[in-house]
């Protein structure tokens, strides 16, 4: 399976295209929708979001709520557009170059260097693309992918382990209890007290004109052994999933299980003992994997973390240099999130969710939902036979 993304932040809709998905899978759209919901709360987003609900138009690949095995098409129409099309337009308007062009690079985004790489004047042009609307399609390609995975009892979930300087517990999240943001409860923690400080360190960082980042956590259960392989590099589904979660906007890390902890504890309290009993099969006394050895996953649930920058654009903005003039600057800033921590939770979660169906798909593909659940029984009946 694979899907390409197109569209631009501000342009008229965003699209993407699957290709390789079975056929007869049952496609809830508003589960669908839900994922995007999802995606666009959380305390400190800006006032884009405000404007955008996302949904999702499934227009290829879907007929009477079920798959054919022709390439899915999906469109997410921006509201945002409306505002945004004579700046968006080739045709020259009346306000004239100078504001149409973007000529003051941000620091911490793409778009100095993109500018440089593309050869273009007009640092919108880079911009457009670069901005993490486009997980929106990310999401709802994942929100597809998580529907073939429910068929096998795979599940997904998320939390949010840290914001700024203010750390969640870390207690098992519980995978059915999905942590879903509520007025009352805007961040994804189960951690009440640590939810409370971290809507004050929002609120702080935005009023001082700043920005906070954080780490979130992703756990997948219900995945078989064997997904992924040892046999060569690009086969391996942690360094898939690692790569994946490193391309969501402002992702600068990846770990598993223990993860960096590993560094600082003897092999004796980080590896995890093999068990087996009649009932559960070969199974593990503990998790510290993350569920996978050998870039393989080992039965255990998938238990991934990545870290998030802050926001780069700030309201009291870091010096950049003007590409026309090549003179110092200080932006004006109309708009931004202060903290996009628990909708990038999200992000990640269906980003995940397409890694390990893709990896489903490898080891029990088939054109029909049908083939591959024969082909998915007669090895659970292997491993359990082993
Ligand atoms: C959900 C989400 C929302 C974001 N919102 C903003 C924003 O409002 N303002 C901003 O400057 N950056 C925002 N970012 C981060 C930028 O998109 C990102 O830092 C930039 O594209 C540069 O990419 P890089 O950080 O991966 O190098 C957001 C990221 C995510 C995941
Ligand atoms: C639109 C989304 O996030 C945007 C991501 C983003 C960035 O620079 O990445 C900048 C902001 O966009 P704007 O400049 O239009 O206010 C965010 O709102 C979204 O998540 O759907």
């Amino acid at each position: 399976m694979r899907y390409l993304t197109a569209g631009e932040t501000h342009g008229p809709q965003l699209t993407a295209i699957i290709e390789g998905m079975p056929s007869n899978v049952s496609i809830d759209f508003e589960a669908v929708n839900q994922q995007l919901a999802r995606r666009q709360k959380g305390h400190g987003r800006g006032r884009r979001m405000l404007i955008e609900q996302d949904t999702a138009n499934i227009v290829g690949g879907v007929r009477h709520g079920q798959t054919t095995g022709a390439p899915i098409a999906l469109e997410v129409i921006n509201k945002d557009f409306k505002s945004w099309t004579a700046i968006m337009s080739v045709e020259p308007i009346e306000d004239g170059e100078a504001k149409r062009r973007v000529h003051r690079p941000r620091p911490g985004h793409a778009d100095l260097t993109g500018g440089i790489k593309y050869n273009q004047k007009d640092l919108r042009n880079i911009l457009e693309r670069s901005s993490a609307r486009e997980t929106t399609m990310r999401v709802a390609v994942g929100a597809i992918a998580r529907q073939l995975l429910a068929e096998f009892g795979i599940k997904l979930a998320c939390q949010v382990i840290r914001i700024g300087d203010v750390v969640a517990g870390r207690e098992a999240m519980p995978i059915d209890q999905l942590i879903e943001i509520t007025e009352e409860s805007p961040v994804r923690v189960t951690d009440k007290e640590a939810e409370a400080a971290m809507i004050s360190a929002i609120d702080a960082a935005k009023s001082a004109g700043d920005t906070l980042g954080g780490i979130v956590e992703v756990i997948v259960e219900g995945v078989p052994a064997g997904l992924g392989s040892h046999v060569q590099w690009d086969r391996k589904l942690d360094g898939r999933i690692a790569q994946a979660v490193v391309s969501i906007q402002a992702f600068k890390g990846v770990e598993f299980g223990l993860g960096f902890e590993m560094a600082q504890r003897p092999g004796s309290k980080v590896h995890d003992p093999i068990l087996y009993t009649e009932e559960r099969g070969y199974h593990r006394a503990s998790n510290n994997a993350g569920g996978f050895e050998g870039g393989m996953t080992n039965g255990e649930p998938i238990i991934v973390r990545g870290v998030m920058k802050p926001i780069s654009t700030l309201y009291k903005p870091l010096p950049s240099v003007d590409i026309d003039t090549k003179e110092p600057f200080t932006a004006q800033v109309e708009r931004s999130d202060t903290c996009a921590v628990p909708a990038a939770a999200v992000i990640m979660e269906n980003v995940i969710a397409w890694e390990v169906a893709q990896a489903f798909m490898e080891k029990f593909g088939g054109d029909s939902l049908e083939e591959i659940r024969s082909n998915y029984e007669q090895y659970l009946n292997h491993v359990e036979g082993y």
